[in-house]
């Protein structure tokens, strides 16, 4: 892990109510699928090119992936989140606690919209067309929540609710006035995709994506993209890590549209290892929250900083250049 990560994580740690980190850092079940999301990246190796005479650009791709409830982080919440972004991506959640349009306004690089498909299409509408008004750039689909995972730390601190003040905000009078809870649903399936590309311009990405045969189908069904992802261990402690499930999805996909990733994510040197493996991009979540927490859009702008310096420099190292023959495993 990049130590600056480490460092941030620290001081949230120290300035958080427990409760709330554990619900930022928790996984579900025996929390199995968290620590192999990082374990992945440490299993392989990288094998520079050399002598290719290459100097690189400045291309640097992360984006934030959505994460709940900036607010438990820093009383600016999303807000400095979106400050921070100086060109980067963010994936802004349903349920933030800043309406997206605030976010958007503050944002200082591309907002996409991440979005919970609600039972009720009227109810998913609404939000989609928050989000077109508020400026989003794409819409995020996250396929792998048909319920609500079951976190052991927030169980154990009886955590569920938001503290009086904090609401999920994008749920505010939504087709009727009033606040409404977001739903999971597991009758969501992809006629829900096919209706969301009727409904709206903006391009669809799907997250949650682990096996090769729904990549097919997100294909099939005219997605712009799909985020290789399991919740960064929250959702089913059964799968895979997101690294060791990307190379099937990427052949998969075979380049017809962009693969992200996101889980465990927490150094260039990992960054470089997803690209290498045929991701696009990647999705940084906890690290964000860590900063957002230590020390607000200041925190978030370090994570992003160390994150895109760390990368530049280790593909300078490879060469400018990474592909999956430059992958192997450590033995
Ligand atoms: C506290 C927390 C809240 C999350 N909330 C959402 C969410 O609202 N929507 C969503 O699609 N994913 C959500 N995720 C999953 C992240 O988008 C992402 O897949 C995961 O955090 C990536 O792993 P990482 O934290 O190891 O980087 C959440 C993750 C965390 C840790
Ligand atoms: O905690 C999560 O992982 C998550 O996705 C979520 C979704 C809705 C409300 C709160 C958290």
């Amino acid at each position: 892990m990049n130590p600056v990560l480490a460092e941030l994580h620290d001081k949230a740690r120290a300035v958080l109510d427990p409760v709330h980190h554990d619900f930022f850092a928790g996984g579900a079940g025996d929390e199995v699928v968290l620590a192999e999301n990082e374990a992945a990246f440490r299993r392989l190796a990288l094998l520079p090119r050399v002598l290719r005479g290459r100097e690189i650009g400045e291309d640097f791709p992360v984006m934030i992936s959505p994460t709940a409830f900036h607010k438990l982080a820093h009383p600016d919440g999303e807000l400095a989140t979106a400050r921070a972004l100086s060109g980067t991506t963010l994936v802004s959640s349903t349920a933030s606690t800043v309406p997206i349009a605030d976010v958007v306004a503050a944002a200082t690089g591309p907002v996409w919209f991440q979005l919970y498909v609600q039972p009720d299409m009227a109810v998913t509408e609404a939000l989609v067309r928050r989000a077109e008004q508020a400026g989003c750039r794409a819409l995020v689909v996250t396929a792998d929540s048909p319920v609500f995972g079951r976190h052991r730390r927030d169980l154990a601190h009886g955590f569920h609710d938001l503290p009086p003040g904090l609401a999920a905000e994008n749920m505010r009078d939504l087709v009727e006035p009033g606040l409404r809870n977001i739903a999971m649903s597991p009758t969501v399936s992809w006629e829900h995709i096919d209706r969301l590309r009727e409904m709206t311009a903006l391009p669809l990405w799907v997250k949650g994506i682990l096996h090769p045969q729904d990549a097919e189908l997100a294909v099939g069904h005219g997605v712009a993209g799909v985020v290789v992802s399991n919740h960064g261990g929250r959702q089913l402690d059964l799968v895979p890590a997101s690294l060791d499930a990307l190379p099937a999805v990427v052949d998969a996909v075979a380049g017809r549209v962009p693969v992200a990733l996101d889980g465990g994510v927490r150094s260039g040197g990992d960054i470089a290892l997803a690209l290498a493996l045929g991701a696009s991009a990647v999705g940084i979540g906890r690290p964000v929250l860590w900063g957002l927490a230590a020390d607000g859009d200041q925190g978030v702008r370090r994570v992003l900083d160390v994150l895109r310096d760390e990368f530049l420099h280790v593909l300078t190292l490879c060469g400018g250049e990474l592909s999956r023959d430059m992958v192997v495993k450590r033995c």
